[in-house]
């Protein structure tokens, strides 16, 4: 058979089944819109629809990877079915979710990675904004980044977290890789300054050093607001990521010169929902202890005797008072599991005061 007959016979075949995957995928937006139906006649007097279900999408794209037959990889099949059912979420309610912008920042990046891109996303300007606009019920969620794995804890989330009543409803990770854009009229053999967000030209610190020592780093408020400056100006490049560097039509003058390979940023997905367990979930506390001896090791001692896995531990000033201090603490567990319940009973007893942020399942993307 010819090239041609083969490739004719394939086509065919493909053909057939996307109309078999439109059918079935249609037939699922038919069973979300049933479920919005049944979710609303069963709503009290008074009481909110919750539509959008972390802990459920969690579970679909779970046992999405855990089914999967190849050969598509598990992330990738992951990546349809998130953006399947963010389609399904949108006919049922469409999400609004803030982030921190502006347009073309990883934050953008991670809000399309967890919700899909059904969502509507706004952009805000500072990290206490995107708080406010989830606080003032203006959007349904909010997403902002708390630590990358080679700068350490971003403060003003959460010191954000110290002045709002907000519930982590999720996390997110992504992998963060820097790239250096040039403009179309760039002349790059006469930079004369390369601008990017503090973080991510500590991240590339090193590349920097050994690249370009003697060109002028200028920390600007996001690498998305750097990406921009470079287009009207001929003598300077940026650092940042392929969102931004699509939305301003830059080109790559080197790739991935981030210095560590594995860097990664987590974000949270902060709003107004309690998330029930999914048996594999991450509770977040704020800690205030006495400012006396062995405070930590009090604190500590619960987590340890109990068997429970801390992932992390953050201390920042309480603002309430000159060096008294607060932890912010994330371990593996949900509040509802009758061991963390004992463990954040035993914490209360040691210390001034405990608050749980919230507890919502491990990222699965
Ligand atoms: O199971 C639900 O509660 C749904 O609303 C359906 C569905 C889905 O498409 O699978 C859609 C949105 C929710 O966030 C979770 C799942």
């Amino acid at each position: 058979m010819s090239e041609q007959d083969q490739l004719q016979g394939l086509r065919v075949r493909i053909d057939s089944l996307d109309e078999k995957i439109l059918e079935l995928i249609s037939e699922r937006a038919r069973c979300a819109e049933e479920v919005a139906r049944v979710k609303m006649a069963a709503l009290q007097p008074g009481e909110k629809p919750v539509f959008y279900r972390p802990e459920r999408e969690a579970w679909v794209l779970k046992h999405i990877m855990e089914i999967n037959p190849g050969p598509l990889g598990n992330e990738e099949v992951a990546r349809l079915f998130r953006e399947i059912m963010s389609s399904c979420l949108a006919l049922e309610h469409p999400l609004k979710v803030a982030y921190l912008g502006p347009e073309g920042t990883f934050t953008q990046a991670a809000t399309l990675k967890h919700f899909g891109h059904a969502v509507v996303s706004q952009p805000m300007a500072a990290i206490d904004e995107v708080f406010r606009e989830v606080a003032a019920g203006a959007v349904n969620f909010g997403v902002v980044p708390v630590e990358n794995s080679t700068e350490g804890a971003v403060n003003h989330t959460l010191d954000s977290f110290l002045e709002h009543d907000l519930v982590i409803c999720g996390e997110v990770e992504l992998r963060i890789h820097h790239h250096l854009l040039v403009g179309e009229n760039t002349k790059t053999n006469k930079l004369s300054r390369i601008y990017s967000h503090a973080q991510s030209l500590a991240q590339c610190r090193k590349w920097l050093d050994a690249h370009y020592p003697n060109v002028e780093r200028v920390a600007v408020s996001s690498n998305a607001d750097a990406a921009k400056r470079v287009k009207s100006e001929w003598s300077s490049a940026a650092i940042a990521g392929d969102m931004a560097a699509q939305l301003y039509g830059l080109t790559k003058l080197a790739e991935k010169i981030e210095d560590r390979p594995d860097n990664a940023t987590r974000f949270l997905i902060i709003g107004n929902q309690e998330v029930p367990p999914t048996g594999d979930d991450k509770t977040s506390i704020i800690v205030s202890t006495s400012n006396k001896p062995g405070a930590l090791h009090d604190l500590l001692a619960p987590f340890h005797q109990n068997g429970i896995d801390l992932t992390r531990i953050e201390t920042r000033p309480s603002r309430s008072g000159k060096w008294t201090y607060v932890f912010f603490i994330d371990f593996v567990g949900h509040q509802q599991d009758p061991l963390i319940r004992q463990v954040l009973e035993q914490i209360g007893q040691k210390t001034v005061a405990v608050k749980v942020l919230g507890s919502y399942p491990k990222a699965v993307l």
